[in-house]
């Protein structure tokens, strides 16, 4: 579905994206991780035409992105609040949202019903402006929106930065329907490693814009990424340190 060739960003004289080859199949869910500063969101930029790469393309389903139109037939993607229309409703932006992929007032609303729980009763008829909305919020609604589009590809970049615990698990829930029974193929990044190897069937690790590793997630994915981060160091260290101080109490 995405083709990735010889893609280079540079900012300042220094390359923050460098992706010699890249695939990325139909029906993949690829979680994209990586410290602040990997490339990540840059990277997410170039597959959407949103910034120029200083050489190399990103074609979709073939046809390169930059320039080209088809793509964002099927291609929905939330980012950033910028994304959004902050001086309308929720409301309001999803009917617009609807309406240019020819869905009627009624066939809105019945799909923002089916995200009541998701939205958890602060998006809809609350009289609020998107802007006057919290982050977490906001990104509910961006989050919407794409579903909206009924796409064949889904990109989120750091959905569940700003969301509360229950919906983050609701977020899982709706990203593991989009991919496992709709067959979208989803791009999500994320600094919770639990959420990512939860949600995602391969990983792409990146550290300096560069992609270093490639893993198809399975058991041991979440103490390898842990491993990379020193989270695991940090969690094990924890545990001898109890079971020290344990050790020590019952003397
Ligand atoms: N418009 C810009 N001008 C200059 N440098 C930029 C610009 N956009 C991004 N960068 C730089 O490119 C590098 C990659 O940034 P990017 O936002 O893609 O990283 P990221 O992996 O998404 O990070 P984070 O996890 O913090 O969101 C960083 O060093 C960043 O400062």
């Amino acid at each position: 579905m995405i083709e990735i060739k010889n893609l280079k960003k540079i900012y300042n004289g220094v390359t923050v994206v460098n992706v010699p080859a890249l695939q990325i199949n139909k029906g993949e869910s690829i979680g994209l991780v990586g410290n602040n500063g990997a490339g990540k969101t840059t990277l997410f930029r170039m597959i959407l035409d949103l910034i120029r790469a200083e050489s190399g393309e990103v074609l979709s389903n073939g046809e390169v992105v930059a320039g080209g139109e088809n793509w964002k037939n099927y291609t929905a993607a939330y980012l950033d609040e910028g994304f959004l229309i902050d001086y309308l409703t929720p409301e309001e932006y999803l009917y617009f949202v609807g309406g240019l992929h020819q869905q009627n007032k009624a066939q809105v609303d019945e799909q923002t019903a089916a995200l009541t729980e998701f939205f958890n009763g602060e998006i809809i008829n609350k009289g609020k402006y998107i802007r006057d909305l919290s982050k977490g919020n906001q990104c509910k609604v961006g989050v919407a929106s794409c579903l909206l589009q009924k796409p064949d590809l889904l990109m989120l970049d750091e959905p569940f930065a700003n969301i509360d615990p229950s919906t983050q698990f609701r977020l899982k829930n709706i990203l593991k329907d989009q991919n496992k029974n709709k067959g979208v193929t989803t791009i999500v990044s994320s600094h919770d490693l639990n959420h990512v190897t939860d949600v995602c069937d391969r990983i792409l690790l990146m550290e300096k814009g560069v992609v270093i590793k490639d893993i198809a997630t399975s058991s041991s994915t979440l103490s390898e990424l842990e491993e990379y981060f020193g989270v695991g160091q940090t969690i094990g260290a924890a545990k001898q340190t109890i079971e020290f101080l344990d050790k020590e109490e019952n003397h």
